[in-house]
């Protein structure tokens, strides 16, 4: 519409500068408009008049000579100045001239008028369309043809898959499902983390039933105008009516159904009488429509308490990360399109991605077969996958990152001292590969392979990780003397102090101070989030014993770290060489190195 605009704009200017040099034209031609013109002639001023088709050469009584231009062939005229007694000379203008000498006169004005109009017609139609799209719900739908998506797609999720089963009976034939006496949901609410396939699920419903599906975010009723938010709500629910059976996906609901009156400054109008205006079209379904109501969130929390009421979004499904079976699947299902070489090792992939997301998978596997593309492979194979999850995991590889022989080598007695350790302390996970090219922020990573996916661990395995982690500091002690020692361990000290305090504090496994809970930090990544806690309930003494604990869970371990890779400096230098040949060494590697055997 602004290239319309823009284009009618610059024909507007154009048609000015015409004018405007037109009537410098016409002042040059005619010293005199008509109507003076005719005013002098009234007056008796003129004495002499030589017309040549519409232009009028006259002399006035005083000898002064001008020139006018008829625009509209006056047939009178010449009676006229005959009766003045003017002398008259030249020809008289052509009778068939006289429509065209009129068009030509008014063409310029007319063009201008009718160039105007459009303007404003093109102005007022935009206006006016804007103004009714701010009720239009931007709802995009799907017949049932074009959703293919059935159960089969969705993997790893099967209680959840089960869970919303039964809607699909019920969308198939409402009314025997009411004559039998079903009670179906009108909403469900699906509660999980971003990618974890909420959307997809949704659309299998849809997919399964052979319904319609309508989709729209949270974010599309938020306005800024009071009113357009619930228009669209209505607007949504009349459409759903009118093609029913079929299920309406909002994504995103707490864009929308936030605690009402929690925004800051009061609330807002707009979202409440959006949020209203849904809570008032759910209650006026009969249940025998066809229509369900299907939402997603991961922030549960925060919603409207009306939205979760019986009658209202009372279904709830939780749709989690995957499990390693979970993981296996999904990677299955995406698999499925791509040639794979025969070296790749589904479950090991599955493994070694704990907290991925479906659409982290579903990521990884385009990233490989796009690595396998670029290299010119007919098939997929596990390297590429490899890298492709190294690349998500952690960043892409830095190889223009210059480091030094001398950080290389710094870097690789890190890494090594990490597997090292990780394979010789008991219940630690084994050590996947190990790398010394720069990734993202670090410079260097050991890659370990979880066996299950933890959801409890043991205090061996904890007090296993702890040393580990103090692996590559040790080996750069050891190697090059504590003046030496960088700041590279500083992740390290962090995750490990973190899991003594936790040790510590929260899950009981100091014997001084027995199996209490000394903390009000109820963060449960007991990992990665740093415990800062005000302790309100601890006393000062007890402050003390709980500082004295975590170091002596520290030294522990650091110490047993440090005799381990004291026994095996010779496996140190040895894998210190093999990741300076080749950079990176996978599993099977370790164990060579790990049995003593050179590689
Ligand atoms: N369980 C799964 N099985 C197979 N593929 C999945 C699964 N979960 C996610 N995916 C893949 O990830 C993509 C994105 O998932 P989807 O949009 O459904 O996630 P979502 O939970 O709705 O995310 P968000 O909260 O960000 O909207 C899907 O199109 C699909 O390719
Ligand atoms: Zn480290």
């Amino acid at each position: 519409m602004f290239k319309n605009l823009f284009f009618w704009l610059v024909i507007l200017i154009l048609l000015i500068c015409v004018l405007i040099g037109l009537n410098i034209n016409n002042n040059k031609k005619h010293d005199v408009d008509y109507t003076t013109f005719l005013s002098i002639m009234n007056k008796n001023e003129i004495k002499k008049v030589s017309i040549n088709g519409n232009h009028i050469n006259f002399i006035k009584k005083n000898n002064s000579k001008y020139n006018t231009y008829m625009p509209i062939h006056d047939p009178k005229l010449l009676n006229k100045l005959l009766l003045k007694h003017i002398i008259v000379s030249g020809i008289a203008p052509k009778k068939q001239s006289i429509i065209f000498s009129i068009f030509i006169s008014w063409f310029p004005t007319l063009l201008l008028i009718g160039v105007w109009f459009y303007f404003m017609k093109q102005v007022k139609n935009n206006v006016s369309k804007g103004i009714n799209s701010f009720g239009k719900s931007k709802t995009k739908i799907f017949s049932d043809k074009k959703i293919k998506i059935t159960f089969l797609d969705v993997a790893g999720c099967d209680e959840a898959k089960e869970e919303v089963s039964e809607l699909v009976e019920y969308l198939k034939e409402p009314i025997k499902f009411q004559n039998l006496g079903g009670k179906i949901p009108k909403g469900v609410l699906m509660i999980g983390p971003p990618g974890t396939g909420k959307t997809l699920l949704a659309k299998a419903i849809a997919g399964e039933a052979r319904v319609s599906f309508l989709t729209l975010s949270g974010s599309d009723f938020v306005e800024m105008f009071v009113g357009v938010g619930a228009s669209r709500v209505r607007d949504v629910f009349n459409h759903a009516r009118k093609i029913a059976p079929c299920i309406i996906f909002i994504d995103e609901i707490d864009a929308v159904g936030r605690q009402r009156g929690s925004a800051f400054g009061g609330g807002n109008d707009e979202r409440e009488q959006t949020l209203n205006q849904m809570l008032v079209e759910m209650d006026g379904f009969e249940g025998n429509e066809g229509i369900i109501l299907i939402a997603a969130t991961n922030r549960p929390d925060v919603l409207d308490s009306a939205l979760l009421r019986p009658g209202r979004f009372d279904r709830q499904v939780i749709v989690s990360l995957p499990d390693i079976r979970g993981r296996k699947k999904i990677l299955e299902v995406h698999m499925k399109n791509i040639p794979l070489n025969t070296d790749v090792d589904i479950m090991v992939l599955a493994r070694s991605t704990p907290g991925f997301s479906g659409a982290d998978l579903s990521n990884l596997v385009n990233e490989s077969a796009l690595f396998a593309a670029r290299s010119n492979q007919k098939f997929v194979s596990m390297s590429n996958f490899e890298k492709a999850k190294d690349k998500i995991m952690i960043g892409s590889e830095r190889r223009s990152m210059i480091m030094t022989e001398i950080q290389k080598e710094f870097t690789a007695y890190h890494e090594s001292g990490h597997v090292i350790i990780g394979r010789l302390v008991p219940e630690h996970d084994p050590a996947h590969k190990v790398t010394i090219v720069p990734r993202g922020r670090a410079l260097g990573v050991t890659f370990f392979l979880p066996e299950s996916d933890m959801i409890s661990l043991s205090r061996q395995k904890l007090e296993s990780q702890i040393s580990t982690l103090y692996g590559g500091r040790l080996a750069e002690e050891m190697i090059y003397g504590t003046k030496q020692v960088s700041t590279g361990s500083v992740n390290d000290i962090k995750i490990a102090t973190n899991l003594a305090r936790n040790m510590v504090t929260k899950w009981g496994f100091s014997e001084k101070l027995g199996p209490l809970l000394y903390t009000d930090n109820e963060d449960n990544n007991m990992i990665f989030n740093p415990v800062f806690s005000n302790n309100k309930y601890v006393s000062d003494a007890t402050s003390r014993i709980i500082d004295q604990e975590i170091k002596l869970l520290i030294e522990k371990n650091y110490n047993r770290a440090k005799k381990i890779l004291n026994d095996n400096l010779d496996i140190l230098h040895a894998m210190k060489d093999a990741l300076m040949k080749y950079e990176t060494i996978d599993s099977k590697q370790i164990d060579d190195l790990m049995n003593r055997k050179k590689i």
